[in-house]
């Protein structure tokens, strides 16, 4: 069952200025976000650009040593246990006890969990084709992470957390069984926050994302939304030039001679009359990946960053 939130805007996290340091590494620089109820939120980065940082805070794990961080409108440092028990967390690579047999184990977590559904988890280890009797220190990598996401799962939590899901879990699980999973979760009204740098596997199944680069949130928001004002344009120009021109929007060029490709932030309408009043004509245009976007936003320097 799902319980009343009191969280204010219907925000299951959010985040205010937060800031971490490790020594003089800053692994988070600022970050503010929020997280809708009912989203699929993608957490999109490098490794180390400090996805696994920002989720430690969110699970409590961490406490905010500067700025706020709110998971059902409570602090989950102060207050770990009162939101871990809505919570499903998949950890890179899940610490599971070796010594204890599967079945055992989802009995061992069932008791810390009222709202355990033993005939979810049955389903959930057929269909990832688990042996309960077998110990968990002779599974595999791929057969743990299918055991961390039934432990992550069968509580049915209001907030599903998986940091770095592709790491451990074979394409099959990953592509059919998690896609499948995290779109019920959200039709259900459920919220899911994953963190991935597979940018083609988080635009497949998130509806917002953020992108992290060293510890700052470079964009925020839906992907319609990113994805709507972002544009690919291939210029050609009356005659071959060595740098491309200055062109309002434009985050990252590539190309030679005659004929730039640019990356823009922008309305279509206004980016396509800056690149005619600069001489070229536009011969191709399309919506951009992520993964481009993601290239061309990280790759550029100054860049501003976008907020929600
Ligand atoms: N306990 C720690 N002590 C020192 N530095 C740390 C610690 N935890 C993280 N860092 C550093 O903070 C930065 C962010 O790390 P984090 O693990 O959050 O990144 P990430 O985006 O999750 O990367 P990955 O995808 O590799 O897990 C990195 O430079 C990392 O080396």
């Amino acid at each position: 069952m799902v319980a009343v939130l009191s969280e204010s805007d219907g925000n299951v996290i959010e985040v205010a200025g937060l800031t971490r340091r490790f020594g003089p590494k800053v692994a988070l620089d600022d970050v503010r976000l929020t997280v809708p109820r009912g989203t699929v939120f993608g957490l999109v980065g490098v490794n180390g650009a400090g996805k696994t940082t920002l989720i430690k805070h969110v699970l409590g794990l961490l406490r905010a040593a500067r700025g706020s961080v709110r998971v059902f409108g409570h602090d989950p440092a102060a207050d770990p246990a009162g939101v871990l028990v809505r919570v499903g967390y998949l950890s890179e690579e899940p610490d599971l006890p070796g010594w204890m047999r599967v079945g055992a184990l989802f009995r061992y977590t069932r008791a810390f969990y009222p709202s355990w559904d033993s005939a979810f988890a049955e389903e959930l280890s057929r269909s990832f084709a688990l042996d309960l009797a077998v110990k968990v220190k002779h599974l595999s990598k791929g057969q743990r992470a299918r055991v961390g996401l039934v432990l992550a799962l069968a509580h049915r939590p209001e907030l599903l957390v998986l940091d770095e899901p592709s790491s451990g879990l074979d394409p099959i699980v990953r592509q059919d069984i998690l896609g499948a999973i995290i779109r019920t979760i959200a039709e259900e009204g459920r919220t899911v926050v994953f963190s991935s740098h597979l940018l083609h596997e988080v635009e497949r199944v998130a509806d917002r994302v953020a992108l992290i680069d060293r510890g700052r949130v470079v964009f925020s928001g839906a992907l319609d939304q990113i994805k709507g004002t972002h544009h690919r344009l291939t210029l050609r120009f009356p005659e071959p030039r060595p740098h491309p021109p200055t062109l309002a929007g434009a985050l990252a060029w590539e190309g030679r001679g005659a004929e730039w490709v640019a990356l823009c932030s922008g309305r279509l309408g206004e980016l396509r009359a800056a690149a005619v009043a600069c001489g070229a004509e536009v011969v191709g245009q399309r919506v951009p990946s992520l993964d481009e976007i993601f290239v061309a936003r990280v790759g550029t320097k100054g860049s501003e960053p976008v907020k929600e």
